[in-house]
C-alpha cells in the first residue's frame, strides 16, 4: 500500500484511493519554495503522483532572524530533558507556560507513554512555545512534541460523508487515541493575503463552488498578524482533515526557532476510537462562521457575495451550522 508521505514521516501513512496529486512536505514552505524550517532543520518533501515517488531536501540559506532559545542544561539521562515540569526553568516555556504532559515510563509495557497536550488547561489564543535545535537541550527534549512528525496510526481514505478524502484513526489494535494527542502539523505554503486572495478566486472560478478550500488562516491576536497556509499543492496529512461543526481535533498555533514564524498543529480534543475520522472546526482558525440563520437574515450584494463563496456543510452533526466556515477577508 502506498505511504502518502514517501517514508518522510516516522510512521507509514497508508493511502487508499487516488486523490489529486500534490507534493508531500513535512513542514511549511514560503510560496517561493523557501523552507520555513531551513533555519531549524531541513524540510523533507516528496511529490505524490499515481505512478511515481520522489523525495529530496529543500534547504535554503538561514537568515539571521531572532530565535527563541532556552538556557537549560542537557541531561542525557532523562527523557524530560528540558525541565518541562517546571516552566519557570525553561526560557522557551516561561512566557506562556508548558502544556505538555511529562514523559513517563510504563514499566509494564516497557515503553514511554506518549506525551499529550493538556487541552483543557490551554489559555485561549496563546501559541505554544517549543524548544528547538537552537536550544542547548538535546534533540530528545520533551518540549519539541510537534517537531517529531506523524506518529499515530492514520489512513487517508474516502470519507463516508461524500466530501472527498478524509483522515482516519486506524490502529491495528482497539486502543483509543488519548485526548491531547499530537496528530501532525498543518503544513503548506505560506501566502500573503493578496496571494491567498488570488488562489481563492482561482479555486472559485476553476472548480465546483467551495471545492478545494484548503487555505487555513491563522489570526495572531498578540501581534494582529494574519498567516495563510495553503496545503493544496504542497502539504502534509493535515490537508485531508475535513471540517466538522462537532470536531474531535483542534488547531493550535505553535512557535519554535525563529521568533517571527507561526505554525499550526493538530491535536485531538477527546478520546478517539478506532476507525473514527479526524476533523477540526475550520472556523477556529479561519474566521467566524455564519450560521444558516444569519445567512437567511442577510440581504444585499455584499451578503450575496459571501453566500456565493460559501459551501453547504455536510458534517452531519446535530449542531451543524449549515455552512462551511469561510474567511470573509479573502
Ligand atoms: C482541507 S480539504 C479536506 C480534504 C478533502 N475532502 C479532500 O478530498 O482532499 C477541504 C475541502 O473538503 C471539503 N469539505 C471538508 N469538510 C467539509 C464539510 N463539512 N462539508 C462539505 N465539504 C467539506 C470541501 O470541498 C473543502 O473545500
Amino acid at each position: 500500500m502506498q505511504d502518502i508521505s514517501f517514508g518522510l514521516e516516522p510512521t507509514c501513512i497508508p493511502l487508499i484511493g487516488k486523490p489529486t496529486p500534490f507534493t508531500y512536505i513535512t513542514d511549511s514552505v514560503f510560496s517561493d519554495s523557501t523552507s520555513i524550517s531551513s533555519q531549524d532543520k531541513g524540510v523533507d518533501s516528496g511529490t505524490w503522483s499515481e505512478t511515481s515517488a520522489d523525495s529530496g531536501d529543500n534547504d535554503s540559506d538561514p537568515d539571521d532572524d531572532e530565535v527563541i532559545t532556552c538556557s537549560c542544561v542537557p541531561d542525557e539521562n532523562s527523557k524530560s530533558l528540558c525541565t518541562v515540569n517546571d516552566g519557570d526553568q525553561c526560557d522557551c516555556v516561561s512566557g506562556y507556560g508548558n502544556f505538555y504532559t511529562t514523559p513517563t515510563y510504563d514499566d509494564t509495557r516497557q515503553d514511554w507513554i506518549e506525551q499529550r497536550l493538556e487541552v483543557d488547561a490551554l489559555p485561549e489564543r496563546l501559541p505554544l512555545i517549543e524548544c528547538s535545535v537552537h536550544c542547548p537541550c538535546a534533540e530528545g527534549c520533551s518540549d519539541r512534541l510537534t517537531q517529531t512528525g506523524v506518529r499515530v496510526s492514520v489512513t487517508v481514505q474516502i470519507s463516508t460523508s461524500g466530501i472527498g478524502y478524509g483522515l482516519f484513526y486506524t490502529p491495528t489494535s482497539n486502543v483509543k487515541l488519548s485526548k491531547g494527542s499530537f496528530i501532525s502539523l498543518y503544513a503548506g505554503e505560506y501566502l500573503t493575503t493578496p496571494e491567498a486572495r488570488i488562489r481563492w478566486s482561482d479555486q472559485a472560478t476553476n472548480q465546483k463552488q467551495g471545492e478545494g478550500n484548503y487555505i487555513l488562516t491563522l489570526k495572531i491576536s498578540s501581534s494582529n498578524e494574519i498567516w495563510h497556509i495553503d496545503p493544496r499543492n504542497k502539504g502534509n496529512i493535515g490537508r485531508f482533515l475535513n471540517h466538522s461543526c462537532e470536531p474531535n481535533c483542534i488547531i493550535q498555533i505553535v512557535r519554535w526557532g525563529v521568533t517571527s514564524l507561526f505554525r499550526a498543529a493538530i491535536f485531538t480534543k477527546r478520546y478517539i476510537k478506532k476507525g473514527e475520522e479526524l476533523t477540526f472546526d475550520y472556523a477556529n482558525a479561519s474566521g467566524s462562521p455564519l450560521s444558516a440563520e444569519d445567512l437567511r437574515r442577510t440581504s444585499g450584494n455584499e451578503r450575496l457575495e459571501v453566500r456565493e463563496k460559501r459551501t453547504r456543510c455536510l458534517c452531519g452533526t446535530q449542531t451543524c451550522r449549515g455552512w462551511m466556515p469561510f474567511d470573509e477577508t479573502l
